[in-house]
């Protein structure tokens, strides 16, 4: 045996048996594999094949604990668990393992154990529906209910209504199949899929939710079946295929085997997940995916990929941009984490406004100007409206129009103007009123000039504008080298022009859904036409400001390079169900101009329902709140959110946390003003955050949506619309962050959006 080159790999869920296990036995662990690297023979590991079966070893990790490995190949192994020395060797059947027919997975089970998960389980009282009710798209079909009778019938099992080939074709794991059968409730399957492979946890949930044996194939299966045919002994091959979720590499074993803080997104991804990072575009693509999904796991992990196939240097080719300041400062915390300073060394990290004030002030280093926030402008808008007692417009349509329509199209003249798109700006405008609104726009920005202001649109189009003409100068470049027959032989008539090359070659974009036109125009003309040049990351359905583009005008064509994410790894099925019932009935773009639907959109984890508070009014909505916060006292506060429609109320609720004791940060644009206590912030603030226990409060009718967007009714039915399903967008963030607990809290007439949850 050659053990310089001695694989070693643990399977995925046996991370979660190790993270149990005393501290004392994961350094012993850790010293383990070391030792098992450098020979496997070693007389002090005693490794051995376990009875009658070629493939199973198991080996000395101290005195008490031993591995199960699979030898996959020669000098291959795969550590599947970690057992109590008395536990490995009695009843070996139990111990199975084996190649997924449909993935292509490597699979191990213990039987024992599942069993006795399930068996802990059993509650004979409590009939196989979830506690409460969930929405339609996922509520579970209608079960028997218990028998009144003194002697009670035997409750149907779960999945009765499918065979056994259905369950295998979908991908449950066959050895399972006869404890599947003997499953009668909700509970039960929680304790099966605690302990069997994923995929078989993904599609029992999915089927005891309601969802049809064909959805479920198409939504769960599909995606992660193999390619090709499976051959069922190709050990080798199937631990290379992304089906089989395990360490690859030494360090990320170390990490698994060592870490207190291990996170389970460094090592393990969904296949799903793992085929969009590797994967090879011919040009930009795009991951979608509902709140939780890993869209902006798989954007780190591709950053990380797109890093590894850099030739060495010491420059930045590969940028990594979202939305906001804060959100740029969790990527960085989180790419440090995942590839270490030397991965960070070859990526640039900037929010896109950042990166295009950048710009211009590169362009213009004389530009001093002060760069205004939305609310600040609007009020200037009102200003100058009141000065010019113009009333025919009000102060937020003018912004939007100028800020989408005239900033977002680079609409240069009022010429452009009159012939510009609209589209989805609601009410159709004569060519008079353009007339108007051009004057207007004009004004407002001379307005701006004069007070040294400018707006972050206005920032993003100047920048693209810049990048544009950039790109320009570097064609030109190219043209000139071509016509000069190569790079040696010719003479640049601007100097500088020799060093001017696009600023990235790949560029990676989280929270997509929210960029404005000239960020796209921007960050297209910074990256060169060519392979794997775009992969953003976004989800329309959290779309919470009104930048809605489409990509393919923008010179961004994702077209065929589409893919969305639909395993929810942060919420619980019980709060995604209610989640989605505050979207229902809108429709969703996917940044290109078609549908995308939230189908197959699902969740493994689960808890409680979200609590529903309903109050007398504010000051007491308040102080239950508080109340509820008290009783949270088995968590840090930081790890408790609270989330409201105003920053008033924001305020509001900071001060009446405070006459309880309670510490509290507010969330500002730049994310938490201090370290400790409960965060608050409006809904906007919450956009691509995570906690453990969320409250969402004053979701009181007039407040979500506000009064202002139900007075647009009549007056401009569109724009009515529009609102309308940005305010559903909002909450549909807000109910999303949390991990465990939702608690929503209202005074008054409840909001409109929580009627699904209501009538239940
Ligand atoms: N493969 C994985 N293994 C373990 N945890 C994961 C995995 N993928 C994602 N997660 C976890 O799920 C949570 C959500 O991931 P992430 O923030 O990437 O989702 P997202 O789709 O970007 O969410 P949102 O759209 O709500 O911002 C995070 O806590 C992340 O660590």
């Amino acid at each position: 045996m050659n053990n310089a080159s001695v694989t070693l790999r643990l399977l995925d869920k046996a991370d979660k048996e190790i993270l149990k296990l005393p501290r004392a036995v994961k350094g012993a662990l850790y010293d383990f594999q070391h030792k098992f690297k450098t020979n496997p023979q070693a007389t002090g590991l005693q490794l051995k094949q376990l009875k009658g079966d070629s493939r199973l070893w198991s080996a000395r990790v101290n005195d008490e604990y031993r591995a199960l490995l699979l030898r996959l190949a020669d000098t291959d192994w795969l550590i599947v668990s970690l057992k109590h020395r008395k536990e490995v060797y009695e009843n070996l059947d139990r111990l199975s393992y084996g190649i997924n027919q449909v993935t292509g997975a490597i699979e191990y089970v213990d039987l024992q154990v599942v069993e006795e998960s399930v068996l802990r389980r059993v509650s004979p009282a409590r009939p196989a529906a979830p506690e409460r009710p969930v929405p339609e798209q996922t509520r579970p079909q209608p079960q028997p209910q218990p028998q009144q009778q003194p002697e009670p019938t035997r409750p149907e099992p779960l999945f009765a209504r499918f065979t056994d080939e259905q369950l295998t074709d979908l991908g449950v794991a066959e050895p399972l199949i006869p404890v599947v059968r003997t499953l009668t409730t909700e509970e039960q399957l929680l304790g099966l899929v605690e302990f069997a492979p994923q995929l078989t946890g993904e599609i029992l949930l999915s089927l005891f939710d309601g969802k049809s044996y064909d959805e479920v194939l198409e939504q769960v299966t599909a995606p992660v079946a193999a390619p090709e045919p499976v051959d069922t002994e190709d050990f080798q091959a199937a631990a290379e295929r992304p089906a089989t979720m395990v360490t690859t590499t030494d360090e990320a074993l170390r990490e698994a085997l060592e870490g207190e803080d291990f996170g389970r997104w460094k090592v393990f991804l969904h296949p799903t997940q793992s085929k969009l990072v590797e994967r090879d575009y011919s040009g930009p693509a795009r991951v979608g995916g509902g709140p939780g999904t890993g869209k902006t796991i798989v954007a780190l992990h591709r950053v990380k990929h797109l890093v590894e196939q850099l030739p060495p240097g010491r420059n930045k080719p590969v940028l990594l941009t979202t939305y906001n300041k804060n959100l740029a400062a969790d990527l960085r915390t989180r790419l440090l984490e995942l590839g270490g300073e030397e991965l960070l060394s070859r990526v640039e990290i900037s929010h896109v406004d950042q990166l295009a004030l950048r710009v211009v002030r590169e362009a213009e280093p004389g530009n001093a100007k002060q760069t205004t926030d939305d609310n600040q402008v609007l009020r200037e808008w009102r200003a100058m409206l009141d000065e010019l007692g113009e009333t025919n417009w009000d102060a937020d349509f003018l912004h939007d129009e100028w800020t989408q329509v005239i900033l977002g199209q680079a609409v240069a003249s009022r010429t452009e103007y009159f012939r510009a798109r609209r589209a989805g700006r609601g009410r159709n405008i004569a060519r008079a009123e353009r007339a108007e609104i051009w004057q207007l726009a004009e004004k407002f920005t001379q307005r701006l000039d004069r007070l040294g202001r400018q707006t972050w649109a206005q920032v993003a189009e100047r920048a693209a504008r810049l990048e544009m003409e950039r790109e320009g100068r570097i064609h030109a470049v190219e043209r000139q080298r071509e016509e000069a027959g190569g790079l040696d032989n010719i003479h640049l008539q601007d100097g500088s022009a020799g060093r001017l090359r696009y600023r990235y070659r790949h560029i990676v974009v989280d929270e997509a859904q929210d960029l404005r036109p000239g960020h796209w125009k921007m960050l297209r003309a910074m990256v060169d036409h060519d392979r794997n040049d775009i992969f953003l990351v976004g989800d329309t359905h959290q779309r919470i400001y009104n930048n809605q583009v489409t990509l393919g005008s923008l010179g961004v064509n994702i077209r065929g390079r589409s893919a969305k994410l639909t395993l929810s790894y942060r919420t619980t099925r019980q709060i995604l169900g209610s989640a989605l019932g505050v979207l229902e009935g809108e429709s969703f773009d996917d940044l290109d101009g078609n549908q995308e639907t939230l189908a197959g959109y699902r969740s493994v984890l689960t808890g409680a329902p979200p609590a529903l508070h309903p109050s007398q009014d504010w000051e007491s909505e308040r102080e239950e709140i508080a109340e509820l916060v008290s009783d949270w006292n088995d968590i840090p506060l930081e790890q408790i959110a609270i989330c409201v429609p105003t920053n008033a109320m924001a305020q509001e609720v900071a001060f009446t946390l405070a006459q309880s004791g309670i510490r509290a940060v507010e969330i500002g644009p730049d994310g938490p003003r201090g370290d400790e206590g409960v965060h608050i912030g409006t809904m906007f603030r919450f956009k691509g955050l995570e906690y453990q226990r969320m409250i969402i409060a004053g979701v009181s009718e007039g407040l979500v949506p506000r009064n202002t967007v139900l007075g647009l009714q009549h007056s401009d039915a569109l724009r009515y619309r529009r609102e309308l399903q940005r305010a559903r967008s909002l909450l549909f963030v807000a109910a999303t962050r949390s991990r465990d607990a939702l608690a929503v809290f209202w005074h008054g007439k409840p909001s409109r959006f929580l009627a699904p949850l209501l009538t239940e």
